[in-house]
């Protein structure tokens, strides 16, 4: 009997392959090369992509055989879910298994911006030993302003608030006393922008959150103030971000998702006060071996037509888009 053809158009843990089982036929290709993926999509049952590949409706329409798309990771603005949805096709991601990873790396670029660690390392690789050039600034003491409480957020406060940070969030979705147990005071984005000395950006990139950090936003922001996005891409303008801190309007970001990736010629490539990393937020051992091995498993079930605990095609509050 022929086995489902199971197509991974992403890097992913070697345990994701020995989770599949021996019962499908694992076949690979580049997804950011369109016309592989598009030629070898057309005889796949399943196919497994991390951030790199867009599973967007051409995609689907080229896979007549297509049951389910896995997404080894949390966002799913690379899927298209509702052209999925429409296709009979179930979607399922891993909402878990990376949170952990991104809340790390939110926590180092944090650091690393407040600290000039990437700069001061560089410039002492270079031969030069500049100690005053490289003064930073402690986060004890300071306020944290976390735009989007949720998993991600959440990790993040808890582990700031370990360094004496004062944390306050924004998210007119969260509900309960969560935050109050956490000791996260909620406020309005506006009062967060003033009031931060850090902001974080922890949301989905969807119509409503792409953009949310623009000109207006930043220009509300304390000089003194640093801006992290270990999101999306688009979610902080990278327009307005870029004037804001050529401006001094801010002192400084940290990076690791842009809104093309990767992002060449971007010109907070060229900025002193800008920290950059290439979407590493999951990229772990730990994070990628769950997120493997739980898309893996998401995966072998809808192809054997059984329920998927991550399946994601109900509607949501707020759908991520493709924009
Ligand atoms: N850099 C990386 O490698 C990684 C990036 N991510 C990104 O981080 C994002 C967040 O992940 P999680 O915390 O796990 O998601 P989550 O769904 O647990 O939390 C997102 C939060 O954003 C809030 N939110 C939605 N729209 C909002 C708006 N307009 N204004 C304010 N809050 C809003 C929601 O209420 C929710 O609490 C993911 O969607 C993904 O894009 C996730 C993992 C790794
Ligand atoms: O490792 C990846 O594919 C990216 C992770 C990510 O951005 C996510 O899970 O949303």
């Amino acid at each position: 009997m022929k086995h489902p053809v199971v197509l991974i158009a992403d890097p992913l843990s070697p345990a994701a392959v020995d989770a599949l089982g021996e019962d499908v036929e694992i076949r690979h290709v580049d997804g950011t090369d369109r016309t592989a993926l598009l030629a070898a999509v057309r005889d796949a049952d399943a196919l497994l992509v991390r951030s790199g590949t867009r599973a967007d409706a051409e995609v689907i329409d080229a896979a007549p055989r297509l049951k389910v798309i896995g997404r080894a990771g949390v966002g799913l603005d690379n899927v298209d879910v509702a052209a999925a949805t429409r296709a009979g096709v179930l979607v399922a991601n891993t909402p878990t298994a990376n949170i952990v990873s991104a809340a790390e790396m939110t926590c180092a670029l944090l650091l690393a911006a407040a600290r000039n660690v990437p700069q001061a390392g560089h410039a002492l690789k270079q031969g030069s030993w500049e100690r005053s050039r490289f003064t930073g600034v402690e986060l004890a003491g300071k306020v944290l302003g976390i735009v989007g409480l949720g998993r991600i957020g959440v990790l993040v406060a808890e582990r700031m608030t370990a360094f004496g940070m004062k944390v306050i969030a924004y998210d007119p979705y969260v509900v309960g006393d969560r935050a109050t147990e956490l000791g996260i005071e909620m406020t309005g984005l506006d009062d967060l922008l003033t009031r931060a000395d850090f902001v974080t950006v922890h949301l989905p990139r969807t119509p409503e959150t792409i953009g949310l950090i623009g000109a207006d936003a930043l220009r509300k922001a304390k000089p003194t103030a640093y801006f992290v996005n270990v999101a999306r891409g688009g979610i902080i303008d990278e327009a307005a971000l870029a004037d804001a801190l050529r401006a001094g309007d801010i002192a400084g970001a940290a990076l690791d998702v842009f809104e093309t990736e990767p992002p060449s010629g971007s010109p907070l490539l060229t900025l002193d006060n800008v920290v950059v990393t290439p979407h590493l937020g999951a990229s772990t051992y730990e994070a990628q071996e769950k997120a493997g091995t739980q898309v893996a498993e998401s995966v072998a079930l809808a192809l054997k037509g059984a329920p998927v605990p991550n399946a994601v095609n109900a509607p949501s509050p707020y759908a991520e888009s493709m924009a």
